[in-house]
């Protein structure tokens, strides 16, 4: 249902106006490519693609969920939402320019470039309560594969999406349970290299400021590259969750096959496949034609 160049006609500025105004957030602030990569992840996998994150309607507001503890970029698409409507008034939908604001953000981070296709229209709904079964890093890579495959992403898809982590930043806060409390008596994840364990607890200590950040691809934050792949099979992950991506025969041989261990010469592209991935991920239930509406403003409903 959606189309590339779906507003060609309508606002031919459209894609044009949202990557000046990603380019100049990173720019100005270059861990913001991170921050737009992952609000169009959170916005997908709650009542699909279709900017529900985005409301602020109260304490009970979506965006105020456990599960998208972290996430921002608002004043970005904001922006971009405000250029858009002296353009061209009611024609672009917020939820387009999430997904137009991650593909940009990749592509700033030296990522693969790729056409997005357009045509969502914004959601009516939101509540704190429908984020409840976001992926947690701390959940089992069964549950991991079970939450995409809810959203019709294979676990191929899984691995894809969670090397979306090769830009960006986590707080201690996500830490604490992997470095101290991994198992019910204390103690931490078998599954983090022993040296890296070292330097892990020096930034994030134990009763130490939890809003401490740190890379979560190590030595290659700011790079969209396949990095954090290496980093995850050596033991180098920081995240509980892309640790668990080991765990698993089949999500293990995903990986290595990116790293050209099964095939050196005839191995698939990353790239490529990230980029089916994320555009795969950008369909989650989006409302096309009469569904939803344009927002005027992509913090209202109205
Ligand atoms: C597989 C399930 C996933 C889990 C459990 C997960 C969890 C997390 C957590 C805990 C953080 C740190 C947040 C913070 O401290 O501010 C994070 C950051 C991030 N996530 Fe994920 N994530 C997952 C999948 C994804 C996907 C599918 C994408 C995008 C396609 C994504 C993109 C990002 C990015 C770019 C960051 C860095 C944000 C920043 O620098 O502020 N994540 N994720
Ligand atoms: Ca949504
Ligand atoms: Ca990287």
């Amino acid at each position: 249902q959606l189309k590339i160049g779906f507003y060609s006609e309508t606002c031919p500025e459209a894609e044009s106006t949202v990557s000046s105004v990603v380019q100049d957030a990173v720019v100005s602030d270059p861990n913001l490519a991170a921050v737009l990569l992952r609000l169009h992840f959170h916005d997908c996998f709650v009542e699909g693609c279709d900017g529900s994150i985005l409301i602020e309607n109260g304490p009970n507001a979506e965006k105020h969920a456990f599960g998208h503890q972290g996430v921002g970029g608002f004043e970005v698409i904001e922006k971009a939402k405000a250029r858009l409507e002296d353009a061209c008034p009611g024609v672009v939908s917020c939820a387009d320019i999430v997904a137009l604001a991650a593909r940009d953000a990749i592509a700033l981070s030296n990522g693969p470039s790729y056409q997005v296709p357009t045509g969502r229209r914004d959601g009516e709904v939101s509540n704190v309560t429908l984020a409840d079964d976001m992926p947690d890093v701390s959940d089992s890579i069964q549950q991991l594969k079970t939450k995409f495959l809810h959203n019709g992403l294979s676990e191929k898809d899984l691995v894809l999406l969670s090397a979306a982590h090769t830009i960006g930043t986590t707080a201690c806060f996500f830490m604490t349970k992997r470095l101290y409390n991994f198992f019910p008596g204390g103690g931490s994840d078998p599954g983090i290299n022993p040296s890296f364990l070292v330097e892990l607890k020096a930034t994030c200590p134990q009763n130490g400021d939890v809003n401490v950040r740190l890379p979560i691809d190590r030595g290659s934050e700011r790079v969209f590259d396949k990095q954090i792949l290496q980093n995850i099979k050596d033991g180098f992950a920081v995240l509980e969750s892309d640790s668990r991506l080991n765990d698993d025969i089949i999500t293990n041989a995903i990986i290595d096959s990116y790293l050209g261990i099964l095939s050196p010469i005839f191995g698939p592209s990353f790239e490529a496949d990230f980029v089916e991935s994320i555009v795969k991920m950008g369909h989650i239930g989006v409302k096309t034609g009469q569904q939803g509406h344009v927002r005027r403003l992509c913090a209202a409903f109205s």
